[in-house]
């Protein structure tokens, strides 16, 4: 096995890009930094889950009524403690708390930035050593620096994002992130303790071959999901099909694959969940980003998912993202149906 000597460090590489924003200060830069110390933490925590007491329910139930895993609470902790001690961060929305956490102490009432995070995504992997991983959104505040934040920042459609992306721990940890400017994969070297760069800017097939989708809900979904499934089942060799279904259970894992190798993600609104699963702010809205800058989409079947404006932190929408070629037929598919 050859080892890369010329590596690019996660801090080297933001550092670096730091010119692709003129005036930059390095605010972004630290706070992403502190994002990736963040990571690091919970994926120590993660590698050795069935050694220490991480594994399993926490006892408390969060703002959406799902059961807190003990490594939701453990992720929670400490991305907000990171983001607190970059001094950049004046707030933060969490999955794991039904209110953001406004920090008042004078550095970071001076933040720049504001947070949207999901700092355990898969939660229903935790236990079973299933890829899980980390969600994070930042904008810039539109209250002013030295005033305490307020829900107003973080209500801004996904177009306004400054930054975001997510964090796998799977096989390899890798922090997969955009600022705007492409889309970058660093993987942990347990060796050097660094995020290095390793998939410089991802692209995703316009077209694939993989559809993800719970079926298990099949009866509930709108009749376009269900044609849409039957069509990617149907045999046709001129369009590469049957296509091959994946799902792993954890959004930033199905999402990643598909990323990589061409595919399509899809949390439709059921008769449950009438506005679906996945919420806007801290899973949908980063998730869209990186899919765009990748040369993707990420709609809810109808319209960007960057151009929802967010009524509440914990919004759900139904979600739709991938490549291309697969999106726009879905929706094809949504709007033949009449349900859009
Ligand atoms: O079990 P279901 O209904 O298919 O839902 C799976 C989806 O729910 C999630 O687990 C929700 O995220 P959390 O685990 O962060 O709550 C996604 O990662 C995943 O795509
Ligand atoms: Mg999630
Ligand atoms: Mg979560």
């Amino acid at each position: 096995m050859t080892e890369h000597n010329n590596v690019q460090t996660l801090n080297q590489f933001i550092i670096e890009r730091q010119s692709d924003h003129p005036g930059a200060k390095g605010e972004l830069s630290r706070l992403l930094h502190h994002v990736g110390v963040a990571a690091k933490i919970v994926n120590r925590a993660v590698n050795k889950a069935g050694l220490v007491d991480i594994l399993g329910d926490h006892g408390d139930q969060n703002v959406q009524g799902e059961d807190q895993q003990k490594l939701d609470v453990f992720a929670d902790t400490h991305f907000i403690d990171a983001l607190r001690a970059s001094g950049e961060c004046a707030a933060v929305a969490s999955e794991e708390n039904e209110d953001i956490i406004i920090f008042e102490d004078e550095m970071c009432k001076n933040g720049k930035y504001v947070f949207c995070m999901d700092p355990l995504d898969g939660s229903s992997n935790i236990d079973v050593n299933v890829s899980i991983g980390t969600i994070f959104s930042i904008f810039e505040r539109v209250t002013p620096r030295g005033q305490v934040a307020n829900m107003e920042d973080f209500l801004q459609e996904g177009t306004k994002q400054v930054a975001a992306g997510y964090v796998i721990y799977g096989s390899s940890t890798m922090l997969v992130y955009t600022t705007g400017n492409g889309v970058n994969g660093f993987t942990l070297d347990p060796s050097i303790g660094e995020f290095c760069l390793s998939h410089p800017n991802i692209k995703t097939p316009k077209s694939g071959t993989i559809y993800s989708i719970n079926e298990g809900n099949y009866i509930n979904f709108p009749q376009g999901v269900k044609k849409y499934i039957k069509y990617c089942q149907e045999k046709d060799a001129r369009s590469k099909r049957p296509f091959t279904s994946r799902y792993i259970g954890s959004l930033v894992a199905d999402f990643h694959r598909n990323l990589l190798k061409g595919g399509i993600f899809i949390y439709p609104q059921t008769n449950k969940n009438p506005d679906g699963k996945l919420r806007l702010t801290y899973e949908c809205n980063p998730v869209a980003f990186i899919a765009e800058q990748a040369g993707g989409m990420a709609t809810n079947g109808d319209m960007r998912i960057l151009e929802i404006k967010p009524d509440s932190i914990h919004q759900r929408v139904p979600f739709y993202t991938g490549s291309t070629k697969m999106v726009q037929k879905t929706e094809e598919f949504l709007h033949f149906f009449n349900n859009i």
